[in-house]
């Protein structure tokens, strides 16, 4: 990891609005948040209250945003596509509800993938892709294209990958939604003591309180702010 900066994220009223049939809709409405370097993070609220879109922008995807994000002490907002980018990509690691793992690469190769584009030589690549792999429990699937993997070993590529590059923050958006609950538990459970061992910080986006209560912290989106 880099030189790690206090706070790693900080939201200063951001805002996010969309038109829908010609009517504006105010998703965020001035979202205001802290996360310290390691610091686990729920973020918790009804469907349709704004959690991806915050990720969103926190993962510097898109424009469209008011307010200030701040990512490890770099003010976003005043930055070109290709200059988040380099941020996203130095300092941000992603898991989705789906997986959006390469279908023709195998477990090993949608991990080193990401890392090859930092310029990393490619021997180191594969070295930190296994251990990540293995230390998920995958170390006899390094060879398996994802179309040959459980849907919770994909989650668990998909973990990898995000922390290949040593992430300062991890942004994950319903990570084991897409599993039966006993599976999710234990994915879960593995993407946690993960994150905590790498020293990431992590905001996840989840609708289920369980996993809420496991984390260091939760934060309620509710009517486009943060309770
Ligand atoms: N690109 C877009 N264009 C128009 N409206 C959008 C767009 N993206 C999101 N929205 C709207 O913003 C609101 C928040 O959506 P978002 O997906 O962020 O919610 P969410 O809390 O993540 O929901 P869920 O828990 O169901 O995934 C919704 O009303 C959605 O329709």
């Amino acid at each position: 990891m880099n030189d790690i900066v206090d706070p790693v994220v900080r939201l200063t009223d951001v805002t996010r609005s969309f038109e829908q049939g010609g009517v504006k809709i105010d998703v965020l409405r001035g979202v205001n948040l802290e996360v310290r370097p390691g610091e686990i993070v729920a973020l918790l609220g009804p469907s349709g209250s704004g959690k991806s879109t915050m990720l969103q922008a926190i993962g510097l995807l898109e424009g469209g945003f008011g307010g200030k994000i701040e990512i490890a002490g770099i003010d976003a907002s005043k930055l070109g596509k290709d200059q988040r980018a380099a941020v996203r990509r130095d300092h941000i690691g992603f898991v989705y509800q789906f997986h959006h793992l390469l279908p023709d690469f195998n477990a090993i190769e949608n991990v080193v993938l990401p890392q090859l584009i930092t310029g990393k030589p490619r021997t180191e690549c594969d070295a930190r892709a296994t251990e990540l792999l293995t230390a998920l429990g995958l170390g006899a699937r390094l060879e398996h294209r994802p179309s040959k993997l459980s849907g919770g070993e994909q989650q668990r590529v998909a973990v990898a990958r995000a922390l290949a590059n040593r992430p300062h923050m991890v942004l994950a958006d319903e990570p084991t939604g897409n599993l039966d609950e006993a599976t999710a538990d234990k994915v879960f459970a593995q993407f946690l003591a993960l994150v905590r061992g790498e020293g990431s910080a992590a905001l996840v986006a989840t609708h289920n309180e369980r996993l809420a209560a496991a984390m260091d912290r939760v934060v309620r989106l509710h009517d486009g702010v943060l309770t």
